[in-house]
């Protein structure tokens, strides 16, 4: 037995022996990681290699190199196989015939299931000490002198755990992982073979094949000469280890075969497309492609339009400021932009949007469409191009649509999708789990539809379109909501006959006057819209307003701190979302409207706010639906104004992203600030707003309300789970800061 030794590594090591059996880029990496961190008393390495041998002691990589297998593990209580799958076999039935007592040993195998085979054979069965890992990190470089100890830094650690195994061996790899920085997740076996198939073999295959492929041509070097860019980035993972790939190939047949396939089948359409022309096609796939990698590493985290990340958090910790001061524009009008997509694209011809809002919500239903098959350019600076299909031309998506936080998408989409002719299932996150969709799901099945909902008319809805026949109806709605109106609405292009909806109070109605300028024709009487089909919607140009809803947080700032003057540009005031200059107003706020005038059938104008006292008011009923969204911001206006402010008839507010009246009560409670809430309402006694932590509960119009307090706190304001603020509200922070309203943002991973 050669032995060379170099110094070890000194703080408190919780591990004694560890054993790396082959020193490639990653079992060198590995050991040397684990080395610096201290986690263990000796990294011993073994590797046939007699070049590494060397090189490994002399680049720190391990203590001590122990070519011969026994002795190196002997004594070992973690032992990590870094060795190319294929040769995994051997040395694991050498491994079997010794006796290694309680030693913990994991792998580092690309390919799980061949891996656990192999050590199926050695040992008859899988014993429990044995946990299976696969480190997704790599790079073109190979070998020991490649070895990097900080290889794995927030590089993702998959482990595979059977049935058997023992979690105190789980545990023990996972410390030595997360001692290199790694992020160690466990997945099912079957699955990782799937994914990885899918993520790294096939790519790792498409990049070795097209660089051979091109220089076995004979014009190559000519090729080779003029590849720029695009064909290096393409093809730098061709320059990796070819053994350890054949062995990948080899090891994951099956899984690699079936991504193979689609793949084939995928770029055998695009070569169709090619030869035929087929603009449409090329487009589309080009676009969601270019989509789906510019949300890379939010789809990776399943965020987006995803399931938010479970661990990640952002507060916000606002600071006592001044006033504000300045001139903005703020993001486009969520319930504009929705609907700007959805009408756009069941319409025939191009529509182009200007202004919309890029936020999470309008960005789900915009996915959602892409879903089906809609090429929609963009967005880009607020502009989009959709190429409408016409009301007959969407096709079924690949899998559940996903719509985050958005209400709005949900219901409008169950409506327009009633009336397809293919099953589409409808998925949101925890806080829309919550929201009730009977209210648009039994209206529907009255027209006809047929949908199934989760219990008590929650989400996912499955929406049956081809088991549907609708027929138009008159519907009195039970509660004032923009939303169920919109989503009957939209069915009704697709009903037989005429659909009316009357509504209790007025609501917002950009749904009517955008399908108008889509040319469809709807009447409006009184509180009754009529639509009916046979008609069609052609493209059109869509300017999308700023979202009176994200200005309501800067005319309340504007409003209670003192010496403010601010304007906001390009507001949006439809006379069915004006509730919050109404109240403002009535409660004494100095507003004045500029520039008015009408953009794409939707009035606009420019809104200057110079603080005012405010005092407190008996909010009049008929404001509720045309203020909907605002009054967690007017509940901190409220709390700012001399008196008390009485709020009734706004049981809505209940089922929004959250509890609207309880948790603004409860935050405006914690901040020193009396406020009672009742079943319709809340009853607020303006006060001094002392500093705290208020909790959001994952509400972006709770989270930005609590915010804007702080400009009249005695104390910084911490708000916790603040997210969500990008459903409706991106860049929030950097605007609010441009105009004197101090914001940090604490991250917490
Ligand atoms: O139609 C719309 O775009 C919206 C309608 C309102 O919901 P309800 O219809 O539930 O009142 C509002 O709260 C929501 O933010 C947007
Ligand atoms: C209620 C809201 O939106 P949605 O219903 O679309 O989730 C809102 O933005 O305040």
């Amino acid at each position: 037995m050669s032995q060379l030794v170099t110094g070890s590594s000194s703080a408190a090591p919780i591990i004694g022996r560890v054993a790396v059996v082959g020193l490639g880029l990653i079992g060198g990496s590995f050991a040397k990681g684990l080395r610096e961190s201290g986690l263990c008393r000796e990294v011993v390495g073994s590797d046939p290699d007699p070049h590494t041998q060397q090189l490994a002691v002399s680049l720190g990589v391990v203590d001590s190199m122990v070519p011969d297998l026994p002795s190196a593990v002997q004594g070992a209580e973690l032992i990590l196989l870094a060795v190319p799958v294929l040769a995994m076999r051997s040395v694991l039935r050498e491994l079997a015939r010794l006796e290694l007592g309680g030693a913990v040993i994991t792998d580092t195998g690309s390919t799980k299931t061949a891996v656990v085979e192999a050590v199926r054979e050695a040992y008859g069965q899988v014993p429990p000490q044995f946990v299976p890992g696969h480190p997704i990190a790599g790079s073109e470089r190979s070998g020991v002198e490649a070895a990097d100890a900080g290889l794995f830094r927030r590089h993702k650690v998959i482990l595979t755990p059977l049935d058997n195994t023992d979690p105190a061996a789980v545990e023990r790899v996972r410390q030595a992982w997360q001692a290199l920085g790694a992020d160690v997740e466990d997945m099912p076996l079957e699955d990782h073979d799937e994914v990885l198939a899918a993520t790294s073999h096939l790519p790792h295959l498409l990049a070795f094949s097209l660089v051979d492929t091109l220089a076995s041509r004979s014009e190559n070097l000519e090729i080779f000469r003029y590849a720029a860019g695009g064909f290096r980035d393409f093809t730098r993972i061709a320059a990796s280890d070819p053994v350890m790939w054949r062995d990948v190939f080899l090891a994951n047949r099956d899984a690699v075969l079936r991504s193979l396939d689609t793949f084939t089948r995928d770029l055998s359409r695009l070569r169709t497309a090619v030869e035929e022309g087929d603009a449409n096609t090329l487009l589309g796939v080009f676009t969601r492609a270019r989509v789906a990698r510019e949300h890379f590493s939010t789809i990776l985290a399943r965020r987006a339009y995803m399931e938010p990340m479970q661990t990640q958090s952002i507060n916000f910790i606002a600071s006592p400021g001044s006033r504000v001061q300045g001139r903005i524009r703020v993001p486009g009008d969520k319930s504009i932009s929705h609907r700007s997509i959805m009408l756009g694209s069941i319409a025939e011809g191009v529509t182009e949007v200007e202004g919309f809002l890029e936020g999470e919500d309008s960005l789900a239903t915009l996915q959602a469409f892409r879903d089906m098959g809609v090429v929609i350019e963009g967005p880009h600076r607020g502009r989009v191009t959709i190429n409408g299909v016409g009301l007959h031309g969407l096709q079924a998506p690949p899998g559940p649509i996903y719509v985050g936080n958005s209400g709005t998408s949900m219901r409008l989409l169950a409506g327009l999708l009633a009336g397809q002719n293919f099953t589409t299932e409808l998925t949101g996150d925890a806080s829309l789990g919550k929201r009730p969709m009977g209210r648009v799901a039994d209206p529907l099945r009255a027209m006809g539809a047929t949908i199934d909902t989760a219990e008590g008319g929650r989400p996912p809805l499955v929406i049956k379109g081809a088991e549907s026949h609708l027929k138009g109806m008159e519907y009195v709605m039970p509660m004032a909501s923009a939303q169920v109106k919109s989503c009957l609405l939209l069915a009704g292009l697709y009903a037989e006959g005429k659909t009316s909806v009357t509504e209790p109070a007025p609501t917002r109605d950009h749904t009517e006057r955008m399908l108008k300028g889509f040319g469809y024709p709807v009447q409006v009487d009184g509180a009754t819209a009529t639509v009916e089909s046979g008609h069609k919607l052609t493209g059109c140009r869509i300017d999308v307003p700023a979202d009176i809803s994200s200005a309501a947080f800067f005319m309340v700032a504007a409003s209670i701190a003192e010496g403010s003057d601010l304007t906001l540009e390009h507001v949006g005031i439809n006379p069915t979302r004006i509730g919050v200059i109404n109240i403002l107003r009535a409660m004494g706020a100095d507003i004045t409207l500029s520039n008015e005038r009408e953009v794409g059938g939707e009035p606009v104008a420019d809104i200057r706010v110079r603080y005012a006292p405010l005092k407190g008011i008996e909010i009049p009923e008929d404001q509720v639906p045309l203020a909907i969204d605002e009054f967690p911001a007017l509940f901190i206006a409220a709390a700012c104004a001399e008196g008390r402010t009485v709020l009734r008839g706004a049981e809505e507010l209940r089922v929004k992203e959250s509890d609207r009246i309880q948790v603004m009560a409860d935050g405006l409670q914690t901040l020193g600030i009396r406020a009672e809430p009742t079943p319709d309402g809340v009853i607020i006694d303006g006060g001094v707003i002392g500093g705290g932590t208020i909790d959001s509960h994952m509400d972006h119009r709770i989270a930005m309300s609590f915010a804007i307090a702080s400009l009249r706190a005695t104390a910084d304001i911490r708000i916790t789970d603040c997210i969500h603020v990008a459903t409706s509200f991106p860049g929030f922070i950097d605007l609010a800061s441009s105009v004197g309203i101090q914001i940090r943002q604490e991250d917490n991973a």
